[in-house]
């Protein structure tokens, strides 16, 4: 075993430049961090920098420092049939999903809506795909009116119901998505997630609330959580971790409210003793601002958590490994507002690393789960080639 410590953070959507199959997902031409690089000049995130993300792939004008590299670098692709969250993590965690998640694109049908009308004795406005915060701009003062329950998906595999809080008590959402969630377990409609959107405020000035909750399926096949919880070893999730993997595999949680807090609590975790995995998702670059399409607010996120880097390795060890990566991009210049088929980054850092540099392409996101797998000697994963081999320490 090479390090008896592995954190790896998740930057929720911050792709690298198209894959090769994006025509495939309409997204030829995306590039989340290259196009936000370009909108916004003045990025600064020299940490990242420092540790190679400038050389991972041409991004805009920036110009890579004439020095070495202080981390590994380099890009994973995705092989999964998929571009959402769940199908990007779970490949991390070597699970490649071969048959995609159902999607929506005309709404749920009246198979589904029936029962969930009648099983939770309110009405359901909305029903199609939407943007979760111009759907309330389009539909809440109806549901303030009516106290029907605006339903409405993406081009993710999303059931997403949203609810005012002081018309609708946020246990009667989560109700409501229990319900839901047992409903599209029927072949005929399987979503990936359903999702508690509550909110609150008035027409034209709603705000979204942090007690959004995710009912997601399991994964189909155990991941490589599975063997490090099976083998005895910590796998600790920070963030929407623990609801992305529906708690398989996860020995503790400990949900967050926003990127700083999610980077709070990584900071407090890695300053306590445990052996095994620290996995965290920081998922507002992705829901808000690449969603969003809003490349300053999610320039301000990037140097958010460029800032935090020194804290971050401030807490580790000779033994320890430190990883920064994606689950998939979200090209806040791209149209439409949905996720994009992209490169994700690959950093990782360790104070034993003597002279890291360039990491050939993963031709799979599960080249790290097999790597985590390498590390602490349990079951490998069915997809993904471990390069743990490749990290020379001193
Ligand atoms: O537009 P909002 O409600 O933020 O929803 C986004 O968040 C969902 C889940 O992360 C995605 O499917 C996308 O639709
Ligand atoms: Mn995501
Ligand atoms: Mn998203």
């Amino acid at each position: 075993m090479k390090f008896d410590r592995i954190a790896v953070i998740v930057l929720d959507s911050v792709g690298i430049g198209e894959l090769p199959d994006a025509v495939d997902f309409g997204d030829v031409g995306s590039h989340t961090l290259g196009h936000i690089a370009e909108r916004v000049p003045a990025l600064n995130l020299p940490h990242l920098r420092e540790w190679g993300l400038d050389r991972i792939a041409s991004i805009h004008d920036w110009k890579p420092e004439d020095k070495a590299a202080a981390a590994y670098f380099g890009k994973m692709a995705e092989v999964s049939v998929g571009k959402d969250t769940m199908t990007g993590h779970w490949e991390l965690m070597g699970l490649e999903m071969t048959v995609p998640f159902q999607t929506f694109p005309d709404g749920f049908p009246p198979e589904l809506l029936e029962p969930f009308e009648e099983w939770t004795g309110r009405k359901v406005i909305g029903n199609k795909p939407a943007s979760g915060t111009d759907i309330l701009d389009e539909l809440g003062a109806e549901q303030m009116a009516t106290g029907a329950w605006i339903v409405y998906t993406s081009a993710d595999s999303v059931f997403q119901i949203a609810a005012h809080e002081e018309i609708i008590p946020l246990d009667e959402l989560y109700r409501a998505c229990e319900i839901a969630r047992e409903l599209t377990m029927d072949a005929r409609f399987t979503v990936g997630r359903v999702i508690a959107r509550p909110y609150i405020g008035e027409p034209g000035a709603f705000k979204r609330t942090p007690n959004r909750h995710d009912y997601a399926v399991k994964p189909p096949q155990p991941t490589v959580l599975d063997a490090l919880k099976n083998a005895g070893y910590d796998s600790i999730a920070i963030g929407k971790i623990n609801d992305i993997f529906d708690s398989e595999g996860i020995t503790s949680s400990t949900p967050t409210k926003s990127n700083a807090d999610g980077i709070a609590k990584t900071i407090e975790q890695l300053k306590q003793p445990f052996k095994g995995l620290l996995f965290t998702n920081l998922v507002d670059f992705d829901s808000l601002y690449g969603h969003r399409r809003d490349p300053e607010g999610y320039a301000g996120a990037l140097e958010e958590f460029d800032k935090a880097v020194p804290e971050l390795t401030a807490q580790l060890g000779e033994r320890d490994l430190l990883i920064i990566t994606a689950d998939h991009g979200n090209d806040p210049t791209h149209p439409g507002t949905d996720h994009t088929r992209e490169y994700v980054p690959i950093l990782l850092y360790s104070p034993a690393f003597q002279k890291p540099g360039e990491l050939p392409v993963r031709s799979t996101f599960s080249d790290l789960g097999a790597t985590i797998a390498a590390n602490f000697d349990v079951q490998a994963p069915p997809n993904g080639t471990s390069f743990l081999s490749l990290l020379e320490s001193k």
